[in-house]
């Protein structure tokens, strides 16, 4: 088998270029500040080799993740490596392999193509003289040492959740990335989601049958909710010889994607479980954005742009455009910022009421007196609680156990028209467009392509080094190897009481809608991710003013 694949065949007729690095002989990336006594290479090694239950020179804590609980890694002035499980963890005596990229040609001219062991990416980069050194993921990229033959490697993709841009090119990348670098040619596509692993036939991925969907919308898998039986994935995986797994979905995929990996570990399996994180609502925690949200945006101007046209052309024109985001108003935030012919933008995060001296309808009459039309953008997520008063709420929850929103675009609509049918001297033509699934099934714009393949690289070469359990991820524009709890404890919102939102509010001239109260809660919200662990505290245990700026 090894010996008909191209790439391996021209792999083994070359000689190990000299130019690479050895990567004992890299000099530390550690900062001067760190402690010279604390050499965090050698502690990473024994946290790696070392029961994670132990605790030596380093602090190694247990509880909330995985079978083992998350790898804690403490060195000086707060410095803090969340890492992630390797398969050395429980399979002490696994043999590793020089990795056969030292030999690829395209490779073979990079300075320093293999990052350093000790490599860590900051959470926090936004720092004063006396902040902590805070949370660190470890670096991804290829290592010098693999713990996978090429030959031996079965790899297989599943896509789960909702629809996203760029999901076909991640699986593309991951089928070519696997081939191309290492020379693996076995990898399967599970159909259908989760419960495809034992519900559904398979498919055989190779560079030829992937070479063309990244132009494609959707996913070539298909995708599902609910369906998530751990036992019956994992004896799935067993049964078919897998041994590393890319699953790529949300924050519902990455939750069921750490139970597999916990099950795996648990049966001592050497499969490495490798996430990637997708969510058109970029509601993932800890990263800098999802895939597939840059098209999003692209794509919401245009219903924007559509139903600014259309409120225009007549007289006390609205035009209303639902967006997606269930939780969080990521898209309607960014893509009213983008269009600048928003004048209102209303997301889950900031409640808003429709009557009286400050609210909706009294902004809508000032606007349209002031301009003849306006252009109004709501999440789905937003108004839920208002829209459950007037209707009542069914609590309905989807297979995956979301709770199914309540159609804030026709609700609002309906009441802005029941508002100024009282007002009969200033007659309306309000046009509704909910443009939300046509957003979600394009495929995926220039830059989300390269992010995607950047992505799935990262993943690939994390599960190749041996690295299982972990969410792959830009963290501060370097791709990260995340703990998959890191991924699934919270999700990320807008926060209202940053400079962002206050940008959006300037804006479009709405009314921030926000009473003291609401101001006081949003300020009990953790802050984004630049700002953690109190870090932005001062001694007094109140929010550092200077801090709260630099956000
Ligand atoms: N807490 C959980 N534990 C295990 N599996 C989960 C969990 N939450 C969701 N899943 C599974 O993950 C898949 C996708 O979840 P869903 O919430 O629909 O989408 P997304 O991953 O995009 O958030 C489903 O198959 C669902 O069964
Ligand atoms: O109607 P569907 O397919 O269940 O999806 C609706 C949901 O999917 C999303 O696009 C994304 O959700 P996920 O990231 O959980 O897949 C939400 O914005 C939306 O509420
Ligand atoms: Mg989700």
């Amino acid at each position: 088998m090894a010996s008909n694949h191209p790439i391996k065949s021209r792999f083994t007729n070359l000689k190990v270029s000299n130019s690479l690095p050895n990567l004992s002989a890299e000099p530390s990336n550690l900062s001067p500040n760190c402690n010279p006594s604390f050499d965090l290479k050698t502690s990473l090694s024994a946290a790696v080799k070392v029961s994670r239950a132990s605790r030596s020179s380093v602090d190694l804590c247990n509880g909330g993740g995985g079978v083992s609980g998350p790898k804690i890694v403490r060195g000086d002035h707060g410095y803090v490596l969340e890492d992630v499980p390797h398969l050395l963890d429980y399979i002490p005596d696994l043999p590793s392999y020089p990795n056969p990229l030292q030999d690829n040609p395209a490779y073979s001219v990079v300075k320093q193509y293999f990052v350093n062991v000790d490599d860590t990416v900051a959470q926090k980069i936004v720092v004063h003289k006396s902040s902590p050194r805070g949370t660190h993921f470890r670096r991804s990229g290829p290592r010098q040492k693999v713990y996978f033959e090429s030959d031996e490697v079965h790899a297989c993709i599943v896509t789960c959740g909702g629809l996203c841009p760029g999901l076909n090119t991640v699986i593309r990348e991951i089928v070519c990335g696997l081939y191309h670098m290492y020379g693996v040619t076995k990898v399967l596509g599970i159909q259908g989601g989760y419960k495809g692993f034992y519900a559904r036939n398979t498919i055989d991925l190779t560079p030829k049958s992937v070479n063309d969907i990244h132009k494609r919308g959707g996913t070539i898998l298909g995708s599902s909710r609910g369906g998530h039986d751990t036992a019956k994935i994992v004896d799935s995986i067993e049964d078919r010889g897998i041994n590393q797994v890319y699953i790529i979905g949300g924050d519902g995929t990455q939750k069921g994607a750490s139970v597999i990996y916990e099950e795996i570990e648990r049966r001592g399996l050497k499969v490495a479980v490798a996430g990637i994180p997708k969510t058109i609502d970029n509601d993932i925690a800890v990263i800098d954005k999802s895939f597939g949200f840059d098209t999003a945006v692209e794509e919401a101007q245009r219903a924007i742009n559509a139903a600014h046209v259309e409120a225009e052309s007549v007289e006390n024109g609205i035009g209303v455009v639902k967006l997606m985001g269930r939780y969080s108003g990521f898209i309607a935030m960014h893509a009213t910022l983008a269009s600048r012919d928003v004048d209102c933008c209303l997301i889950p995060e900031s409640p808003f009421y429709l009557e009286g001296p400050g609210g909706l309808f009294e902004y809508m009459e000032k606007r349209l007196k002031e301009q003849g039309h306006m252009v109004l953008v709501v999440a789905e997520g937003a108004g839920q609680d208002l829209i459950a008063e007037s209707l009542r709420s069914m609590n309905q929850e989807d297979a995956s156990g979301n709770k199914l929103l309540l159609d804030v675009g026709l609700w609002l609509s309906q009441k802005i028209k029941d508002h100024f049918a009282k007002r009969s001297r200033m007659p309306i033509t309000l046009k509704y467009i909910d443009p939300t699934y046509m957003i979600r099934a394009v495929p995926s714009n220039a830059s989300d392509n390269v992010y995607c393949t950047l992505l799935a690289h990262s993943a690939i070469h994390g599960a190749m080094a041996g690295y299982t359990g972990f969410t792959i991820g830009s963290v501060n524009g370097r791709h990260a190897y995340i703990p998959f709890h890191r991924i699934t404890e919270k999700q990320n919102k807008v926060v209202i009481t940053d400079r962002m939102w206050a940008r959006l509010l300037s804006s479009t001239n709405q009314p921030s809608f926000l009473n003291s109260q609401t101001i006081e809660d949003s300020k009990k919200e953790e802050p984004p991710t630049q700002l953690l662990d109190g870090e932005n505290y001062n001694e007094n245990g109140s929010l550092d003013a200077r801090e709260s700026q630099l956000i």
